[in-house]
């Protein structure tokens, strides 16, 4: 079944200038972790970015179960943006707080500010926060401030914040971008086993190919805001990823 339906999205980051995304078109299936390749400037973290209008389409259509996102009214866009999970390349935790506190503010959305500020979450929040922390190997560092963890602990807070809002998609900005080649492939196997146990289909913008091939069942191939691939990533051949690629070679 396609959750995410994606069809002729062009987006520009001002009125008169060029495009940045020239018609871009794909299905996100249940299942599917989904990575967007492609040479530096390509448009892969705008495609993301378009998706939760963090970047405002200019052209086409965004659907998720069947819902236009293009079009919804900044009020319904924040309703919406709750089924959205999103994980940074620089992790955007909030420092000075607990690892808790950071993975409490996943439910923001759902509780309200100042709830939130009171910390009177539901005791079925915190329950679920220290379920998701124990998933990603932290719960020996509940307590702790996130300026204390390393870069990979940071990201698997992040991870857990976003699974915090109960999402029907995960959206990746190049998750590992901040992490050595180690700790990068075991933080996208987290991923990938997580987002599979629960259900939740991905879409990742990466620029490590080998992790894509290794970890994602589909590519998007990116250059110049053009797609140049789509397809499972057994099917990606290098004659494919020459052609993404073009630019930077010559
Ligand atoms: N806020 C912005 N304002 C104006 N132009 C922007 C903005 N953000 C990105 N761009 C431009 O849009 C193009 C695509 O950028 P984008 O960040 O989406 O590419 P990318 O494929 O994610 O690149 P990278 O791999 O280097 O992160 C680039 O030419 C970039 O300079």
């Amino acid at each position: 079944m396609s959750i995410l339906q994606v069809q002729n999205l062009k987006a520009r980051y001002a009125q008169t200038g060029d495009d940045i995304l020239k018609g871009i078109s794909f299905d996100v299936a249940e299942g599917d972790f989904y990575a967007i390749i492609g040479p530096s400037g390509a448009g892969k973290s705008t495609l993301i970015r378009c998706i939760n209008r963090l970047v405002e389409p200019s052209e086409g259509s965004v659907s998720l179960f069947g819902q236009e996102l293009t079009t919804l009214s900044a009020r319904e866009l924040r309703k919406t943006r709750r089924h959205i999970g999103m994980i940074f390349q620089e992790f955007n935790l909030v420092n000075r707080m607990s690892v808790m506190d950071n993975v409490l503010s996943g439910r923001l959305g759902y509780v309200g500010t100042t709830r939130s500020l009171f910390k009177l979450f539901p005791r079925s929040d915190i329950q679920r926060a220290l379920e998701l922390l124990d998933r990603v190997g932290l719960i020996d560092h509940v307590d702790k401030r996130a300026d204390q963890l390393s870069g990979g602990q940071r990201q698997r807070v992040g991870i857990a914040r976003a699974l915090m809002q109960d999402p029907q998609l995960l959206l990746l900005d190049e998750p590992t971008a901040s992490l050595d080649p180690k700790i990068s492939r075991d933080v996208m196997q987290l991923i990938r086993d997580t987002a599979r146990d629960l259900g939740i289909p991905v879409l990742c913008n990466i620029h490590d190919v080998a992790l894509a091939k290794e970890f994602c069942n589909r590519i998007l191939g990116l250059q110049s805001g053009r797609m140049m691939f789509d397809g499972k990533t057994a099917d990606l051949a290098d004659s494919d990823l020459e052609r993404i690629y073009e630019l930077e070679v010559l």
